[in-house]
């Protein structure tokens, strides 16, 4: 099968300009099949629009993307059938409940009726959103919102997931629940990508990392390699850079 011995995802020489801004350039990255992969970099480095680009939510203005060998862009119903994604911020129907989102999206994904509510059923109480039954959304707070897009991204068995900061804003017991499904998911042959500001969590879950860096991949390859003899955090920062003017600075603050 195709798909099979290729990567889960590929990108080379993705490209985009906002204005005159060049948000991402000219970024390669291979994630393994099976790999549980990292993307880290500062504020602004182009995370979220790399993750956008690569699972075809966001057109690059140059490069490719495949999944499992499946280009985002030519064959993009074929590759997104592969892909679970929860992206940056809401990307989602707000005036439904949890339950209505998942019916509504899983039947759109072309699944049984039967299998959605299952799913719609055990994701809910798995990830404890199932107290919230008739909350719309549009009430949910912020670490509710990311565990409903989890939910959506899980909901099709997908063989990639793809998660903007999955851990953002989450408490740590729903934190620890999320760490527990989705290692369960590459343990059973699934690979996932995550970005995240967190290093240590990258470090605890991740076997390989990227570090981006103005729009660039500073680094990238198996966590071990990635940060060398010491942690994740003193290689990003040797790698980003710390800033001279926030030590010297803001004299004012001090008595
Ligand atoms: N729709 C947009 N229009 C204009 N500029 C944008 C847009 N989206 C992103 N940018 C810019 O592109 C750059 C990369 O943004 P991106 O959100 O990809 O960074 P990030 O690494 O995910 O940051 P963070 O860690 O803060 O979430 C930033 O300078 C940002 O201001």
């Amino acid at each position: 099968m195709r798909t099979q011995r290729q990567p889960a995802l590929r990108t080379t020489g993705l490209r985009k300009a906002f204005g005159d801004h060049v948000a991402v350039d000219d970024v390669g990255l291979t994630v393994p099949a099976g790999s549980f992969y990292g993307l880290v970099g500062p504020n602004g480095a182009g995370k979220t629009t790399t993750l956008a680009m690569a699972v075809g939510l966001l057109r690059p203005d140059a490069g490719r993307a495949e999944i499992f060998g499946v280009d985002v862009w030519r064959s993009g119903v074929e590759a997104k059938s592969l892909v679970g994604v929860l992206p940056d911020g809401n990307a989602m129907p707000e005036r439904l409940t949890g339950r209505e989102v998942l019916t509504y999206l899983g039947l759109l994904r072309g699944l049984p009726p039967g299998v959605v509510a299952e799913r719609a059923a055990e994701l809910l109480s798995v990830l404890e959103l199932d107290s919230a039954e008739r909350a719309l959304v549009i009430e949910y707070s912020t670490g509710m919102r990311k565990k409903i897009g989890l939910a959506v991204a899980l909901l099709h068995a997908p063989r990639l997931l793809v998660l903007d900061e999955p851990f953002e804003a989450v408490d740590p017991v729903s934190a620890a629940t999320i760490r527990t499904i989705l290692r369960r998911f590459v343990t059973g042959g699934g690979s996932v990508i995550i970005s995240s500001h967190v290093m240590a969590l990258v470090e605890q879950l991740c076997d390989h990392v990227a570090v981006i860096s103005g729009g660039r991949v500073a680094a990238a390859g198996p966590l071990a390699e990635v940060r060398g003899g010491g942690s994740l955090e003193e290689a990003f920062i040797e790698l980003v850079g710390a800033r001279a003017e926030v030590r010297e600075g803001l004299a004012w603050l001090t008595s």
